[in-house]
């Protein structure tokens, strides 16, 4: 039976592939299936929040704003996806009865996969990318926005993103969080860096966990990945490592080992700490590989 869902998951997201692909590449196909599909709105990067509505009208009768939508994927009920940013149109905030919101905001009120996190990243690398950055002249993207070409050097520009290498550290009983100053108040989490060029990903975790707290790590897992729009667009690769009990003194002032007993405690607070609360500690919201990452590894302390 769970082989037979396996097949079935995987024939799916071959399906998928399938129409996304030949939809990035056929400009008709991507123009016909904006007709159908589902927008997400946003104004100078910021999402719309609001209750679904599929009533597009208000942008443009022309069409000429829909055109710039940009291709996201395709939902599980195998509707095309597509996020625009509509600028100067803020007043559509009142035709589409919802707000705008700063996405690192937004983020945190989401649940699910419906989190539009690669869209900020898509339009933002379009309105960074006008120009070619060999010739200076003006780049023309595709009905998809999948690409923009520099039609004077020929050159075909694909949207960029970054390495970063993520990582739960455990010594067994308890696991390493670490926070940033920029974090707001009482937020841990996993460690993470960009990976260099050149590097592996093995390689980048090590380096990256000796900066920040000065352990040498061993037994790297693989977990899963995401796409992350903060701070421009970066692909997460999540992993679990160990270190040695004997080994456990952190360099970093801001790094601390959590016991399973206050991880999972935490993982129950819903909201923030505010001013005047008893410290407190608070994880990153579920959609981050983060959350998924200290899931996990309280799921392995609880088999063990
Ligand atoms: N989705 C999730 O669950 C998680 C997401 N993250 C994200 O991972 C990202 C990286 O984590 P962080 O610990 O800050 O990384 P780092 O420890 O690598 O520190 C960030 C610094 O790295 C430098 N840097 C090197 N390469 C790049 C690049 N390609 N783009 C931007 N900066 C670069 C910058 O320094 P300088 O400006 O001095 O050059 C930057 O300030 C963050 O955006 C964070 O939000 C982290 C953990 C979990
Ligand atoms: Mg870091």
């Amino acid at each position: 039976n769970s082989f037979f869902c396996h097949c079935l998951f995987y024939r799916d997201i071959y399906y998928f592939s399938y129409i996304i692909t030949s939809t990035h590449e056929d400009d008709e196909a991507c123009a016909a299936a904006l007709k159908d599909g589902r927008i997400f709105l946003f104004h100078h990067l910021s999402p719309l929040l609001q209750l679904w509505t599929r009533n597009y009208s208000s942008l443009g009768s022309d069409g000429s704003l829909l055109k710039e939508s940009v291709l996201i994927g395709c939902s599980e009920q195998n509707q095309a996806q597509f996020c625009l940013d509509v600028g100067k149109n803020a007043a559509l905030e009142e035709n589409f009865k919802g707000n705008f919101i700063d996405l690192r905001k937004a983020f945190f009120l989401l649940d699910g996969p419906e989190a539009p996190l690669v869209s900020q990243a898509l339009l933002r690398w379009h309105q960074t990318s006008r120009f070619c950055s060999a010739t200076g002249q003006p780049t023309q993207r595709n009905q998809a926005g999948s690409q923009r070409v520099c039609s004077s050097s020929s050159t075909i520009y694909y949207p960029k993103m970054s390495t970063v290498a993520v990582v739960l550290v455990s010594d067994g009983k308890r696991c390493l969080l670490g926070r940033q100053s920029s974090f707001p108040r009482g937020l841990y989490s996993v460690l993470a860096g960009f990976c260099d060029m050149g590097e592996t990903l093995e390689e980048a975790l090590c380096r990256e966990v000796a900066e920040e707290v000065g352990l040498e790590i061993q037994s790297i897992s693989y977990s899963s990945s995401q796409h992350w729009p903060f701070p421009h667009s970066s692909f997460m690769l999540g992993c679990h490592a160990s270190v040695s009990p004997a080994h456990t003194q952190v360099k970093l002032e801001d790094a601390r080992w959590f016991t399973v007993e206050e991880i999972t405690h935490a993982l129950q607070v819903k909201t923030p700490p505010r001013r005047g609360d008893p410290p407190s500690l608070w994880l990153p919201p579920k959609p981050a590989l983060a959350n998924r990452l200290i899931r996990e590894w309280v799921e392995r302390q609880d088999r063990t």
